[in-house]
């Protein structure tokens, strides 16, 4: 028996402003599997994964649960947080208000919130640490305290698969840990995971693969190795690299832990 992709990108090509941003990327994302997106600043990572939530076009084949992104409607299905979202900068939404607009976007039809989805968004609420703060305007939080609600949001409908930008920026290393556990539950239940990240800290054991861009091109991809998936004594003893993940060739075979 096959199992569908998730996520079964081929040539992916964007251009803006009349630059090439992104020059044929391949990408293919099985059920359960957390895949990262590392590369410098300005290399595409971005790029990519909002051409692969259908925010921005691309020439190439992207297809979403065997189904191609034009035609792919079932959007709930899906959590995306953006890179530093601030869409509600402007809008005196409570954190409660902002989560839970994580459910709304994902019904079929436009409703009120069920009381499961305001369990739901309590629930995670909660996890993140946010309850004190559930009923303030999100713009009175602060920067990582908004990151945090943001997280809630993209996991609020509890999605088969999660796109996340740079969700570890200005989290704190509690967060980080708390995220970690949701992220490796979602990863049980079988939800898809692809992450732009620079650094992963206590997310690095739950990464199944490391894509890493450079110029708009997959420059590797294969096992992550990093703080978590290998020995930190080896690390501090022969590397005078930061505590970042940092894919090296691979290898074995791709989508392997190392
Ligand atoms: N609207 C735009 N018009 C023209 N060029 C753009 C536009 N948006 C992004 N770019 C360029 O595309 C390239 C890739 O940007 P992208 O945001 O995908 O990078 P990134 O890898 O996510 O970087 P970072 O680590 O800084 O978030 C950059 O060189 C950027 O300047």
């Amino acid at each position: 028996m096959t199992t569908t992709p998730v996520i079964d990108a081929t040539g992916v090509t964007v251009d803006l402003g009349g630059t090439p941003v992104l020059r044929g990327v391949d990408l293919r994302v099985l059920p359960g599997e957390f895949v990262t997106i590392l590369g410098a600043n300005g290399s595409g990572k971005s790029t990519l994964v909002r051409a692969l939530v259908g925010l921005i076009p691309h020439r190439g084949s992207i297809e979403l649960f065997g189904t191609p992104l034009a035609q792919f409607g079932d959007r709930r299905r899906i959590g995306y947080m953006a890179q530093r979202p601030d869409m509600f900068s402007g809008v005196p939404a409570t954190v409660t208000e902002v989560v839970l607009s994580g459910a709304l976007s994902r019904r079929p039809r436009f409703g009120w919130p069920t009381r499961s989805d305001r369990a739901a968004a309590a629930e995670l609420i909660d996890r993140v640490g946010l309850s004190r703060l559930a009923k303030r305007p999100i713009t009175h939080l602060s920067g990582g305290q908004q990151q945090r609600a943001h997280i809630a949001r993209a996991l609020v409908a509890n999605p088969d698969l999660v796109v996340m930008d740079e969700p570890m920026a200005g989290i704190d290393a509690h967060s980080a840990e708390v995220f970690a556990r949701l992220l490796g539950e979602l990863e049980e239940r079988g939800t898809a995971i692809v992450m732009v990240a620079h650094e992963l800290g206590p997310l690095a054991p739950l990464v199944d693969r490391a894509v890493h861009l450079e110029g708009g091109l997959v420059e590797y991809e294969g096992p992550a190795h990093g703080p978590g998936t290998h020995d930190h004594a080896h690390d501090h003893a022969h590397s005078s690299e930061p505590a970042t993940t940092r894919p090296v060739p691979a290898e074995g075979p791709l989508g392997g832990q190392s």
